[in-house]
């Protein structure tokens, strides 16, 4: 899981958008071969579609080629009700951007059957071959779409009653609290799950407590969200006022998990006040301090005879004058590589059969 944090939801927004429309340009969408996308309505999600909105009628990205996939719907509110998850997506997304209504889906609740169009809905979606990319809100009591409190991890699109707090959240949209609609129909958790991606806004100080228990917790049944920690490629996309309730070292962690949005070779610039990292055992003066590091690595003081493939890489990171965890330096060469504090390492296969992993010293 990782997490990227922004200054606001404005600017969160901006990243989750830079994300999607990267990933439908690369998968380069064709008439034959669609992408799909899964999209909530949640109201912390509208500053997203509004940028997406604005990047393609600045025809930075089109949606013509995608197929679009809403999460949940209130059972017995159609397109034409105001409330209506339909509404919401049409008003807010759908009319703005140039995607043809027949790509556009959102769970029908008027039928007299609910659950063949749950069955249905379920269908639609692995007639696609599932979704390649889907877009969650984070409700204050941890709930994904409509899966509150209380939804087992391998859920498929179903009928659920709406929780009295979730209902409370939204009231304000209808007229009382009575008006709120009693159930909803939504895609399971184990539906969202089998998504290729999954996105996971989250800003706000009413979304911090949910974020934490969904981020901190073990996976549990009364925090949906937590159930994300399952899925091998999920980004959380959260404000401060989200994260503010997070250990620090809850965000560092999963941070350091996050592919970098920047250039790959870029370092953040240091802080006057921030002390300068400790080389761990290693001493820089003295170069037979390396010995004193626990390594599972041949180690090789960098001289003459230091083979040509790692001058290529210390020649690298020291242009990028970086520190931190580099992968696939030198293409089809080291698979990976760390460079802390003067150190070298590298694992796995350094160019193919010749060396095979190797630690090395810059003095
Ligand atoms: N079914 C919706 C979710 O899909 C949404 O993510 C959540 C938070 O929405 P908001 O950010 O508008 O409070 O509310 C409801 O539970």
């Amino acid at each position: 899981m990782y997490l990227q944090t922004f200054p606001n939801p404005f600017e969160t927004a901006l990243a989750i958008a830079d994300l999607i429309i990267s990933r439908i340009i690369a998968f380069s969408p064709t008439q034959q071969r669609k992408f799909v996308l899964g999209l909530v309505a949640d109201n912390a999600a509208i500053p997203l579609y509004e940028e997406l909105a604005r990047r393609c009628e600045a025809q930075e990205v089109s949606f013509e080629h995608v197929i679009a996939i809403v999460l949940d719907e209130y059972v017995g509110l159609g397109p034409e009700d105001l409330q209506s998850h339909h509404y919401f997506m049409e008003e807010h997304f759908f009319s703005k951007v140039d995607i043809p209504p027949s790509q556009t889906h959102v769970p029908y609740t008027l039928s007299n059957s609910l659950l063949t169009t749950c069955a249905s809905y379920e269908s639609l979606i692995t007639s696609f071959g599932g979704i390649h990319l889907i877009l969650l809100g984070l409700g204050g009591l941890g709930q994904i779409g409509s899966n509150g409190p209380g939804s087992g991890g391998k859920t498929r699109c179903r009928i659920v009653q709406l929780d009295e707090g979730i209902k409370e959240n939204v009231a304000e949209s209808f007229l009382t609290l009575a008006d709120v609609p009693t159930h909803a129909l939504t895609l399971g958790i184990g539906t969202i799950l089998d998504s290729a991606e999954i996105i996971l806004l989250a800003t706000g100080r009413n979304k911090s407590s949910a974020l934490t228990t969904a981020l901190e917790g073990g996976i549990c049944h009364l925090c949906p969200a937590s159930m994300l920690q399952l899925h091998e490629d999920v980004r959380v996309f959260a404000d401060e006022e989200a994260v503010s309730e997070l250990q620090p070292s809850t965000i560092r962690h999963l941070s350091a998990q996050a592919p970098s949005t920047k250039p790959e070779f870029e370092s953040e610039p240091k802080s006057e006040d921030e002390p300068e990292d400790e080389p761990d055992q290693l001493n820089l003066s003295d170069p037979s301090s390396i010995n004193d590091i626990d390594l599972p690595y041949p180690i090789f003081p960098l001289s003459q005879n230091t083979p040509s493939i790692e001058r290529e890489i210390v020649a690298q990171m020291q242009m990028a004058d970086t520190n931190g965890v580099f992968e696939s330096v030198c293409g089809g060469g080291a698979q990976g590589i760390t460079f802390k504090s003067g150190l070298i390492v590298w694992y796995d296969d350094v160019k193919a059969n010749e060396q095979s992993g190797g630690a090395s010293l810059i003095a």
